[in-house]
């Protein structure tokens, strides 16, 4: 089976890190994730990425570093990590599609929210490739 591959955003912003609820589906709603989805056939990841934050929050943004590593998620897709920015005169990020809150976490509140277990690793590597590592030392 190929491996299918999952964007997800270390969307950041005066230091603060943007983390979305998902509304849908019904197992994973209510839980927090990295803004993001499912890189389409042919489609470089940076550019899935900067498309599924448009259509998610309405934001104008470009990706920066891929973060190292990779998370397995539901077969057949695995879930790799970019962090990304806000350009110049984007609009605010507003839950748009498959969200229902955003939260703007600061590295001391990064664990105050219920994420997917499968973004934890993928978080506290995000984290400490940006330097917001915490004293947290939830999952080590
Ligand atoms: N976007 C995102 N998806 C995640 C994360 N962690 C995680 O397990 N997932 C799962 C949830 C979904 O099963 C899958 C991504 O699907 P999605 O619904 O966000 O993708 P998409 O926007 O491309 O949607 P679609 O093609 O299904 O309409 O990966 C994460 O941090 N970000």
């Amino acid at each position: 089976m190929t491996e299918r591959i999952v964007v997800g955003a270390a969307l950041v912003d005066g230091g603060r890190l943007l983390a979305a609820r998902r509304s849908a589906p019904a197992d994973l709603a209510g839980r927090w994730e990295l803004p993001g989805g499912k890189v389409e056939p042919g489609e470089a990841p940076e550019a899935a990425l900067v498309r599924e934050l448009r259509e998610e929050l309405g934001v104008a943004a470009e990706a920066g570093e891929r973060v190292p590593g990779q998370w397995p998620l539901r077969p057949p897709f695995a879930l790799h990590v970019w962090t990304a920015r806000l350009l110049p005169g984007s609009p605010a990020p507003a839950p748009l599609e498959d969200h229902d809150a955003l939260r703007w976490l600061t590295p001391a509140r990064i664990w105050d929210v219920p994420w997917l277990d499968q973004d934890v690793p993928a978080l506290r590597q995000a984290l400490a490739h940006l330097g917001m590592d915490t004293a947290d030392a939830r999952g080590a």
